[in-house]
């Protein structure tokens, strides 16, 4: 897994990689009270792709997306993303790298309440010293079905609209990797719909990079993999998902 800095790892396939865990371990606490949450774990993420990571209750993923956006460190292994090992870059790099190149999606929306829509989604290139043109702004909400929203505040929308304002958000800086940790959990399932075509276009069209963990089969099936995690391992993987086999898989899992 070894690579030239700065530059995209190239999988097995021969697709560069932009993000690549190599034997990741991840420990929470000390001593007796010690919690393994990752216990070697080594995956490539191929440029373009969009991948599911599931897995009972407790299993590490989301100290997998912590880990591989370079939101959490490992205790052991390394973490490349874009081309760079985050154990190699200091917390203003880190910082930099988590603002200009990836993009997260949480549950909870995490909108600014007292901003608006437009405001919301402005937000990434004013922190980073930009200044965000209104037609890009436009764009990108319009992009996301949201063409007469952008003056509203997130509590005058729907969970899905406010979500979508997040990927609006999410996407303005055109990150190589989207990271979402369960971003339809809040969503009825007709919402949850929407939302997941939203992500599947945008890989489909931009080759956005998309990392999401879900409990939610349905949702797994969007996807073009799905990792399955046991205990801090990978324990195995499904290509061109259907919600039925990911539901079996999962029944094996936590039988
Ligand atoms: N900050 C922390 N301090 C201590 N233990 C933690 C911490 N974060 C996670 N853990 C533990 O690490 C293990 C993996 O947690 P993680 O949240 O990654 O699992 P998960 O698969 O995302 O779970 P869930 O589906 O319930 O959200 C669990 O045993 C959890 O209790």
């Amino acid at each position: 897994m070894a690579g030239v800095p700065g530059r995209p790892h190239v999988g097995a396939a021969g697709s560069p990689e932009p993000v690549v865990l190599s034997q990741v371990t991840k420990t929470y606490g000390r001593g007796e009270a010690a919690v393994q949450a990752l216990r070697g774990v080594t995956i490539g993420f191929s440029q373009g792709t969009f991948t599911a990571v599931m897995g009972p209750s407790g299993s590490g993923k989301s100290t997998l997306l912590q880990c591989a956006a370079g939101l959490d460190t490992p205790s052991d292994g390394h973490v490349r993303i874009t081309g760079s090992n985050i154990s190699d870059m200091s917390e203003v790099q880190l910082a930099e790298l988590r603002r200009d190149r990836i993009g997260f999606i949480f549950q909870a929306f995490n909108l600014v309440p007292s901003l608006t829509a437009e405001q919301n989604v402005e937000l990434p290139l004013r922190l980073a010293g930009r200044k965000p043109a209104k037609r890009d702004v436009r764009s990108a909400l319009s992009r996301v079905g949201l063409d007469r929203v952008g003056k509203q505040r997130p509590s005058q929308l729907s969970g899905g609209q406010q979500q979508r304002v997040a990927i609006a958000r999410a996407l303005i800086t055109r990150p190589e990797v989207l990271f979402a940790d369960e971003p339809t959990g809040a969503l009825d399932t007709n919402t949850s719909g929407e939302v997941l075509t939203l992500l599947r276009e945008t890989v489909e069209r931009a080759g956005q990079t998309t990392i999401m963990v879900t409990h939610d089969p349905v949702a797994a099936a969007y996807a073009d993999r799905v990792i399955f995690l046991a205990d801090g391992h990978i324990v195995g993987h499904l290509d061109n998902p259907t919600a039925k086999a990911v539901i079996e898989q999962m029944t094996r899992l936590e039988g």
